[in-house]
């Protein structure tokens, strides 16, 4: 028998209060498992990192699969097997809507040297925060389902909704072999689906929840330059040849200039011209330009500190970002050496309208007649390594209204209506294979760095993250088929 509302959803927040400790436990457990998928030696910890979700989702009546999605090649040539990824089924009640959830398990590195305060894979709490890498991006909200279908379980609630599970531990990297997987199972698995969810991004501020109906897509790319066989000592052979080295920090320097436009000619072509509408709807937005910039600890803002502006900077507009450099001399001391090889990386965050193929070949075109300019005799090499394009959806829907219900249930408070300047790249796949409405319903505050330093979950967050990922599900439920 049905119980009355306000008392399945006491049932539930209770039991989960009652919990807390035991859901701590189980994100240390996570936390601890190394799954930082670009690292090619911390495979198996990925793999590991799926066996060990999949070992719960069993305990929970999840029927789950691992689904094998082939090998990745590394940028040497060499084959590596991609982590399986786990389509699983819990119900099958054809009164009940039946709901997709996605999340990933995959990591970025951390090392404590690059200034943590804790050691990363161990999740430690300090004044009411969860530090971990992992712990918001996005092992926390994961487990915040797995704990919410508990709860009802525990309570002997009847859960609301049939669902569906796809668990990956690839998404940091581009998220390989998961879209054929998608597009293979489109007639089966995602036949019945009625709702998508995804919880892997963080609210806009820190006190205020928020649902995201937008995300920027991403062409990721390296270059490569390579001047000898070999490392040089650079007071035996300096000054005898073109370094590498050199030949990088001119074509980096050409991507974008100081006020962060990118200096590619064509790659603005397809962006959609900002709307009146628009304007008036950045304008509305609850944000603290001051207190985005406390967080940042930089000096100085692009866009003269402008809300819109910043906001439209990060959502809907492109960025070029620099990351990094493989192959030269990054350690403390002063070794020197000329690196014979080195590889270049930056990716630019795309917008709606954009296609990641015209995109390459502005960059690759445009990077081609640098390295003419430049006129080096060294070998040059530019690919883009993954692209995905943006999202962005209307949320003015069912699985939308459900969600904000469940947020004032939880936060007693109207949640914010967000886009966001990060990535999901299987989010638009989600959308088209089942032709039906995908939410984000985010977990984490706005300063949980995510991809940085001390990244973390606030208790607080993960606790009522759980309730609220539960009361979606109840009014979901409560929508019937
Ligand atoms: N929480 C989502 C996230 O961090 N996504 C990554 C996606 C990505 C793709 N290739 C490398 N990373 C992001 O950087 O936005
Ligand atoms: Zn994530
Ligand atoms: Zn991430």
């Amino acid at each position: 028998m049905a119980l009355p509302e306000s008392r399945t959803l006491s049932l539930i927040f209770k039991y989960v209060d009652d919990h807390v400790l035991n859901y701590i436990e189980l994100l240390k457990e996570a936390v601890a498992i190394k799954s930082v998928s670009c690292s090619p030696h911390l495979r198996d910890d990925c793999i590991t990192m799926v066996k060990w979700l999949h070992c719960k989702l069993k305990a929970l009546g999840v029927e789950a699969e691992e689904c094998d999605v082939g090998t990745q090649t590394l940028p040497d040539g060499r084959p590596l097997r991609l982590p399986p990824v786990i389509l699983g089924s819990l119900g099958n009640d054809p009164s009940k809507p039946t709901v997709c959830i996605y999340g990933h398990i995959d990591v970025q590195p951390a090392a404590q040297e690059d200034g943590w305060h804790t050691e990363p894979f161990n999740l430690t709490e300090i004044d009411g925060k969860l530090y971990g890498r992992g712990a918001s991006d996005d092992k926390g909200p994961v487990l915040c389902w797995l704990n919410a279908i508990q709860a009802y379980q525990k309570q002997e609630l009847p859960i609301p909704v049939n669902l569906k599970f796809v668990f990956e531990a690839m998404e940091e990297s581009g998220s390989e072999g998961l879209e054929d997987l998608l597009k293979q199972r489109k007639e089966s698995f995602f036949q019945n689906v009625d709702y998508v969810c995804i919880s892997d991004n963080y609210w806009l501020g820190k006190d205020k929840p928020c649902l995201t109906y937008g995300l920027r897509g991403l062409c990721y790319f390296f270059i490569e330059v390579t001047c000898a066989c070999k490392d040089l000592h650079s007071g035996v052979y300096g000054g005898t040849i073109n370094e590498a080295m050199s030949d990088m920090v001119y074509l980096l320097s050409r991507l974008v200039d100081k006020d962060g436009t990118i200096l590619i000619p064509n790659i603005n072509n397809d962006v959609l011209p900002v709307t009146d509408d628009e304007r008036r709807q950045y304008q509305e937005i609850d944000f603290s330009v001051l207190d985005y910039k406390t967080e940042l600890g930089s000096p100085s803002l692009l866009h003269k500190e402008d809300k819109t502006k910043l906001l439209m900077s990060r959502w809907r507009f492109p960025s070029l970002s620099v990351h990094g450099m493989e192959g030269c001399f990054s350690d403390p001391g002063t070794k020197t050496v000329i690196p014979r090889k080195v590889i270049g990386k930056f990716s630019i965050r795309i917008v709606p309208n954009q296609d990641p193929i015209a995109v390459e070949k502005a960059v690759v075109d445009y990077l081609n007649k640098e390295w003419a300019k430049r006129g080096s005799s060294n070998k040059f090499k530019v690919s883009m390594v993954h692209g995905a394009k943006a999202w962005v959806t209307d949320p003015r829907n069912s699985n939308y209204e459900a969600a904000i219900r469940a947020t004032k249930r939880v936060y007693n408070t109207e949640p914010d209506m967000t886009r966001e300047g990060g990535s999901i790249p299987i989010t638009l796949t989600f959308q088209e294979v089942t032709d039906k409405s995908v939410i984000l319903i985010p977990i984490g505050a706005c300063d949980d760095g995510a991809h940085s330093q001390n990244e973390k979950l606030d208790r607080r967050n993960y606790i009522q993250g759980t309730k609220l990922l539960a009361a979606y599900l109840y009014e979901i439920g409560k929508m019937g088929k």
